[in-house]
């Protein structure tokens, strides 16, 4: 997809917000699984359905850093195996990944374990990961159920969500989740001594399940 660089992008590692301690968040996952998607559906509150364009290489950065409401900045990255080599390089500095799959390609969901190999290459040992099962919007074409990705992100230690970058189901609460675990590993989080990011995820997911019906 086609989107702006934030202003103050100048090339290279990112902004100089001095004024802000900002993460790096990075998007991973096959292509078409949704990235792309779930960044404009979190930044700016819209899908655009069916604009399937492959993001080249680090396609482009938006930050949410500007206004600060996660101080995350947020990475979209290439799906393509020909991309690999490029997004490699990236995660180096990341402080949180979130690792999409696409509930109805089976191939996205059976690839998980190779992106996980790759992000414990890469990256570093104590990057926040974050399992997330997206276009959840299209249960007709469902071919991974629910229990399936939760047993996977149980098997890697990690929080699981459904998200829809369509409906922008659970969006929020995902890059929510990631910041708050950011923020009480920086020492920031004086009101929650003893955050748990999947015991939050957990929590959050019954409330919503709980009280969807008022
Ligand atoms: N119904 C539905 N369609 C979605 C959702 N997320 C993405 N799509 C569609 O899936 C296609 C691929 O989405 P992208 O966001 O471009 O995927 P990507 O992972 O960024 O792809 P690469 O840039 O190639 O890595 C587009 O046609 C989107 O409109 C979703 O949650 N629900």
């Amino acid at each position: 997809m086609d989107l702006q660089r934030p202003d103050s992008y100048q090339g290279g590692a990112g902004p100089d917000f001095n004024e802000h301690v900002l993460h790096k968040t990075i998007l991973v996952g096959d292509s078409g699984v949704g990235k792309t998607s779930l960044l404009v559906q979190f930044d700016q509150g819209k899908f655009i359905p069916g604009s399937f364009s492959a993001t080249v290489g680090i396609g482009f950065t938006v930050s949410t850093g500007q206004h600060c409401r996660l101080c995350t900045w947020i990475w979209d990255t290439a799906g393509q195996e020909r991309f690999r080599s490029v997004t490699h390089a990236y995660y180096r500095d990341a402080q949180a990944l979130l690792l999409l799959y696409d509930i109805t390609n089976k191939a996205s969901f059976d690839n998980i374990r190779a992106w996980l190999t790759e992000i414990h290459e890469y990256a570093q040992r104590d990057v926040v990961i974050m399992l997330l099962g997206n276009k959840a919007d299209m249960s007709s074409e469902r071919v991974i159920r629910s229990e399936d990705g939760e047993t996977l992100a149980r098997e890697y230690g990690v929080p699981f969500l459904e998200t829809s970058a369509k409906t922008g189901m659970n969006v929020e609460l995902a890059f929510l989740a990631i910041a708050k675990e950011l923020k009480y590993r920086a020492g920031q989080s004086a009101d929650e001594p003893s955050f748990q990011i999947r015991d939050y995820v957990e929590s959050q997911k019954k409330r919503s399940s709980c009280c969807s019906f008022v």
